[in-house]
């Protein structure tokens, strides 16, 4: 046995924020539209890098009392991340608002999925989902999960062929999903308090229960997943986001 191969990515970082609506109603009408130009001035700056393909970023409108607004970036180095980290605090929308959970993690995917005797780092495709732009759907879902080490259902223990048959049927419901619903699995062990991110894209959120749910009864999730909080939040413009602020 032994841990089996995987191939890495992008580092990721979901920032998760609530507004502080006290403060943000108190000020003036003016200051409000000047912190909305400086935040689509940021975000703007995140869409460049994309576009040059040097990191992704999207930012989203949070659904319940867990955050008001979730930020995603990714880019090839920690110290990058933790740069960005610097440069949102110092926005003044980062002044209206707190951080209220966050999520480090890198894009992963299994060893297996390189093809043989090709090297990942020319591989095109393989490279395109290791270092993912931010899918363009209206919706996001993001919750952080475990595989479990209890007893019979220890995921760790098993051989690698049983892992790969797991996975496969687990492979096979997300198919189904193909062009519906967008994953990006990220792992964590070492990075963070839990082994994998899930992210799910969908333009129908409707769609992240459906699977969700289709995959509670397959043996990889049903024996196997212990599961964090879950946040859902659709994708925000810089005028919508404004817009959603606005007084
Ligand atoms: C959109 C659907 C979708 C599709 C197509 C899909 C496919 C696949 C394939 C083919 C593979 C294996 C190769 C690899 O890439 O690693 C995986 C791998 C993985 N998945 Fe997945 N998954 C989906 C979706 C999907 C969901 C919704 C979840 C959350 C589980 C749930 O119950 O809530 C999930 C989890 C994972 C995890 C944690 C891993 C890594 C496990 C490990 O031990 O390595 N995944 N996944």
């Amino acid at each position: 046995m032994g841990a089996p191969a995987t191939l890495e990515g992008w580092y990721v970082y979901h920032e998760f924020r609530t507004i502080n609506w006290e403060q943000w109603k108190s000020i003036a009408e003016t200051e409000r539209v000047r912190i909305m130009q400086e935040w689509s001035a940021f975000a703007n700056a995140q869409a460049n890098i994309e576009r040059d393909r040097k990191g992704s970023y999207g930012q989203y409108i949070m659904a319940g009392h867990k955050a008001d607004v979730l930020f995603i970036f990714m880019r090839p180095s920690l110290a990058e991340l933790n740069q960005l980290k610097a440069d949102l605090a110092k926005t003044s929308l980062a002044d209206m608002s707190q951080s209220v959970y966050s999520y480090i993690s890198i894009v992963e995917l299994g060893g297996y999925m390189a093809k043989p005797g090709v090297d990942p780092a020319l591989d095109e495709a393989l490279q395109a989902r290791l270092k993912p732009e931010m899918p363009p759907h209206q919706h996001v879902c993001f919750y952080p999960m475990n595989k479990r080490r209890q007893g019979e259902d220890n995921w760790f223990m098993l051989s690698e062929q049983e892992r790969r048959e797991f996975m496969k049927a687990h492979g096979m419901i997300g198919r189904q999903y193909a062009g519906i619903v967008k994953q990006i699995i990220s792992g964590s062990v070492g990075l963070d308090d839990w082994e994998w991110g899930v992210t799910l894209f969908a333009d129908d959120p409707l769609q992240f229960k459906k699977l969700v749910y289709e995959m509670r009864f397959d043996a990889s999730s049903a024996r196997f997943a212990e599961f964090g909080p879950f946040y859902v939040g659709h994708r925000a413009s810089n005028e919508s986001l404004a817009q959603w602020l606005r007084i």
